[in-house]
Formats: C-alpha cells, structure tokens, sequence
C-alpha cells in the first residue's frame, strides 16, 4: 500500500530529527541527484556533458534543488539555477556557487544577473533536465498557486513542455519535481488556474493549470496527498519516494493507494468446506427495458468475480435476456448477503424503483452492504450508512450533491474530486466512491483511497455496470466481516477498483477493451493477483 501524509504531518515527524541535527536536507539532495543521475543516463545515454536547469524558489524545496545541483555540476553537469525570488536557500546557494555553476534570477534584486522569465524559459526548455524547486509543502492551503515571477516561468515552460510531449518529438526536458510539482494543493490535489487561485477557481480537467507537469517526482519522508489525488496527480509523473527517516507512525494517512498484494489479501477465497451460501449471496436489481445490457454486464461481473450465487430481479424480459447470457442467474427474490442497485435503472420505471425502495429498506434495517449506482442514486434516501456504497461519476455526483443544496456542476466536481466526494459523504453518510481515471473512495472516518489501475480504454459504456457487479460480489464475500469492522468496506472499494482497472488490462493489454470482455476477464485477473 502507498501512503500519502499532509504536510503538517511530514513537518510534525521531520521536527524531532532537525532538531537533533540530522542531515535532512542533504539526503533529500542526495537522493533527488540520484534520480536525475538515473534520468540522464536512460535519456540522453550520459551524465557528464548534459545541461540541467534548477528553478528555485526561497524555501527549502529550492535548497533541495540547489544542493542536489552542486551534487550533479561535480560529477561534471553544466548546472544553472534560475531564482524565482530575491532571496535562496543560503547554505543551497553557497553549495551550488562552489561547484561553479552559474545563477541568474527572474525576480528584481533576486542572486546573479536579471534576466527576463523568456530567456529562462529558453534555457530550460533546451536542457536535458529541469528541476521544479520552486515551491514545496510551504504552499498555503486554498492558496497554493505560485506567486511572482515563477508562476510565469512555470506556467509557459509548462505550455511548451505540454505541447512537445503532445507531438511525441521527445526532445524536450525531462521534468523532476522536488517534492511535489509547484503550486498544487499539497493535501487536496487541487491545481490551481494560470495565475489565480484555488478553490473555486481551479482549473477544470483537460485545462492546463499553473503547474509544470513533471516526468518524475521525488519525494521526501513520505508521498503526499497531491501526488494519489486528481487533478494534480495527473502533473506528478512516476513518483519516487525517498526516505528520511522519518516516524510517521503516529500520524493517520491522508490518502492510500492499494497495491496488488493488498487486493490479494482483501479477496475472498473460499476456505475447503466453503458452500453456496457461507461464500455470498449477490442480489442484482439492474436494468429496465430500455436498458437491458446493463443488467447483463453487472450479473457477468458478479459472477466472473466468484460470488457464491447472483439472484436478479428485475422485469420478466430483462430476466429472460438476463439468464440467457449468465445460466448462473438465479431469478427473484431471496436472501442476500448484499445488493447491487441501480445499473441501468431508469427511476420513472415504477416497477424497478420499487424494488431498488424496498431493497434499500432492507439494507438500512438490517445493516446490510450495497452498492448504489446510476439509476439508483436518484432514488435514496436523505440519509444513508457506511455500508453503503454510492459508486457516481463526477456528473452523477454533481447530481447528487445539487439535489441536496449543494451548487456545484460537473466540471467543479472534476476540479475538486476530494473535496465533492467528502462532501457527498458528509451529506449521505454512506461510503463514496467516485469514478473516474483516478477513483476515489471516502469511506468512515474519512479514510480516503486513490486507484489509478486502469487503462484509459476503460472508459467506455457499461465499464461502470462491471465494476459494481464486483464490487456487490466482492461487499458479499466478505460481508461476515464487514459487520465488524465498517472501515473495511472503503477498503474493498478500493479494492473492486484495482481489480477492475486490471481486468481491464488483462482483457486486452495495450488496446481497446468492450465492458463485457472486462467482466469475462475478472476470473483470470483474481487469480493472477492470487498468484503473485
Ligand atoms: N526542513 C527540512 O530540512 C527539509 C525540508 N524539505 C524540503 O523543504 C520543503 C519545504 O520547505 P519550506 O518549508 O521552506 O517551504 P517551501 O515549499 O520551500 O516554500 C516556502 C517558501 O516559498 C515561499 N512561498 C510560499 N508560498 C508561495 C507561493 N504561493 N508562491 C511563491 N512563493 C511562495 C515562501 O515565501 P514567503 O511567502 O514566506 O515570503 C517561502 O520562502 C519540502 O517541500 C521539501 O522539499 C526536505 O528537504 C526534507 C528536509
Ligand atoms: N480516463 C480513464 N482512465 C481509466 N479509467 C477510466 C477513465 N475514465 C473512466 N474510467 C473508468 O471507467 C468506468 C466508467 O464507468 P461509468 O462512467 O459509470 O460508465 P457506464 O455508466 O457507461 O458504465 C469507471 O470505472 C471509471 O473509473
Ligand atoms: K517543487
């Protein structure tokens, strides 16, 4: 699992060791040299006789940048440094002028000679290298766009970035961020517009923010929350942790990521005497006749993810289609260990609403795990419970929270997935996950987790059926468990969202993928996490 601290918490556990003088700084430099050392030799095929540019800012992420420069100009780098403010990091400063590397500055009164930001650009956008040490954890919550004359400088050499990585010529810097890309909100994953703020004004997905999108980014004593959460997870690149020491064990993680061996351990496998019913019960109430695919596709998901039986309920034509695909299927009502509700659900067909009502009833009574998806999520209650998993998109959440007085609409809920899902959490009560290239799930006390296992080709019509089919039969696998411990259930999420991100790679690695083939690709990808 990969955990992700806010920046108060990696503060509070770097206090005790600063304090006793260890050599923070220098092994964060140390390691962030190391990186680029590994960069330049993959990239250009050498390390003495390349160019690397280090934009610093005053704090300490610029000292990091500064020394790791002193450390690369010796083993025979040309290394400048531009400042983006009047004043460095004093001892980086020294460190980078003793190795002999020259310094210019894009702020008035700022070390070295004046230049404009379009001449720094310049230069940085030729190297081999460019650091981003501009600005690090010392970003202010809800402000943490780059100010002054570095947001220029990052903003455009992030445009030309932007565009020579679209055309695929492949000679254009490689990008390491110290820390974190500049300017992203540290503990919320916001990224801020071009020159504005956060909050409400963060850029919209697809928009280029004020962020110079890293290759790579090195970070110290422990990831933080910016380089797991969309949007500026989407600026991080391949993250590359160093360690320091640090003892975080105090502290709760922010975000988690799971990994293959967790998925492995959260799925159930049946034990030898293991029977129908002790493995889990599934009822499906998906799809309606004008959406009958849906109901296919989340019964094959449920029964591909080796649930112990599917019930489904739904109209006589779509039961028909439905066990003519999956002779599985067990058709109407009966006890279940959990519930899929709502896929392909249209919640004017009175019948299907009915069902999802009475179902929803049985599940707040008798404590009972659900996931409740499209069609569904527009019939619930005011009030919902942990076990209950609401599986939106941005554009049914932002449905979902204006139904409940929030104004938001679907481009604010991709500018700010954390703070909606929370939001909607909050409201609900119930555990969220929210779909998308990034997945979120907020579940009980706030415990947040980010999957990003799935190829783009995932996102295709009726991925969003399977996914809550495994999830139904995954919540009724384990559901023995769940009573016990509400707080697994976010992680099962979680978990359904690796695995169907997988699958989804399984199926068919490096191409398209059709929703069903995703569902029949479940059995294969489970055992292969098994295995491994
Ligand atoms: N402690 C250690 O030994 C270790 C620390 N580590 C490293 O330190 C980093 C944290 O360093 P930090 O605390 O100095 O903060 P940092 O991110 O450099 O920014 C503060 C500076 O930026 C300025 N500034 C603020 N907001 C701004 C804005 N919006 N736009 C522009 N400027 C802005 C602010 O100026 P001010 O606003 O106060 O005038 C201040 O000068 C951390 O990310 C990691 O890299 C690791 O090496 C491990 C060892
Ligand atoms: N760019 C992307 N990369 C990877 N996965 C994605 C991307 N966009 C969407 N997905 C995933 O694809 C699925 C789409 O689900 P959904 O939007 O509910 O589709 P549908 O309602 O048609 O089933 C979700 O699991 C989502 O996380
Ligand atoms: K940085």
């Amino acid at each position: 699992m990969i955990v992700a601290y806010t920046a108060a918490d990696v503060r509070t556990a770097e206090e005790p060791l600063l304090a006793a003088g260890v050599p923070l700084m220098d092994r964060a430099a140390f390691a962030l040299a190391g990186v680029v050392v590994r960069e330049l030799r993959a990239r250009r095929g050498r390390v003495a006789g390349s160019r690397v540019v280090v934009l610093a800012g005053a704090g300490n992420n610029g000292g990091d940048a500064l020394h790791a420069g002193a450390l690369l100009a010796r083993r025979g780098v040309a290394v400048l440094a531009v400042a983006t403010a009047e004043r460095l990091h004093e001892t980086g400063l020294a460190a980078l002028r003793s190795a002999g590397c020259s310094v210019v500055s894009v702020a008035d009164g700022g070390p070295g000679a004046r230049v404009w930001p379009g001449d720094a650009i310049a230069e940085a956008f030729t190297a081999d290298v460019v650091l981003d040490g501009v600005l690090g954890i010392g970003a202010r919550a809800g402000h943490s766009a780059v100010r002054g004359p570095g947001a220029e400088v990052l903003a455009l050499l992030g445009e030309l970035v932007a565009d020579e990585r679209a055309g695929g010529r492949g000679d254009g810097p490689c990008v390491v961020a110290v820390d974190v890309p500049s300017g992203v909100g540290v503990d919320d994953g916001d990224v801020p517009r071009p020159g504005g703020s956060n909050g409400s004004g963060s850029a919209p997905a697809g928009e280029p923010g004020a962020v110079l999108a890293a290759d790579v980014t090195v970070t110290f004593g422990a990831p933080k929350p910016a380089l797991l959460v969309p949007p500026a997870c989407a600026s991080a690149g391949r993250v590359e942790a160093v360690d320091l020491g640090l003892d975080l064990s105090g502290a709760r993680p922010a975000v988690a990521r799971l990994e293959p061996r967790d998925a492995a351990a959260l799925w159930p496998v049946p034990p030898r005497a293991a029977h129908k019913y002790t493995r889990g019960v599934v009822g499906v109430v998906a799809g309606t006749p004008a959406y009958p695919g849906a109901a296919v596709l989340t019964v094959s998901a449920a029964v591909h993810a080796g649930v112990g039986m599917v019930r489904y309920l739904g109209s006589p034509g779509v039961t028909a289609a439905v066990v003519s695909h999956r002779p599985e299927v067990v058709a109407g009502d009966g006890r279940v260990q959990a519930w899929v509700l709502g896929p392909g659900v249209d919640p004017t067909d009175s019948a299907q609403a009915e069902r999802v009502h009475g179902a929803l009833a049985g599940v707040l009574a008798q404590e009972l795990p659900a996931v409740v998806d499209a069609g569904a999520l527009t019939l619930l209650p005011e009030r919902l419970a942990p076990w209950v998993v609401l599986t939106p998109h941005a554009g049914e959440l932002a449905t979902l929270l204006s139904a409940r007085g929030e104004d938001v609409d679907r481009a604010q809920v991709e500018a700010e997935p954390l703070r909606w899902a929370r939001r909607a959490r909050e409201l609900t009560r119930a555990t969220v996950l929210l779909k998308g290239a990034t997945t979120l799930v907020v579940g009980p006390d706030d415990a947040v987790y980010a999957q990003a296992d799935a190829p783009a080709w995932l996102a295709t019509a009726g991925a969003g059926d399977v996914l809550a089919g495994l999830l139904g039969a995954l919540l009724a696998g384990r559901a023995q468990d769940l009573a016990g411990e509400p707080s697994l259930v976010a992680a099962l999420a979680a978990c359904a969202s690796l695995v169907h991100g997988r699958a989804a790679h399984v199926a068919n690695p490096g191409g398209p993928v059709a929703a069903l083939a995703v569902a029949e690709a479940l059995p294969r990808t489970v055992a292969q996490l098994l295995a491994s």
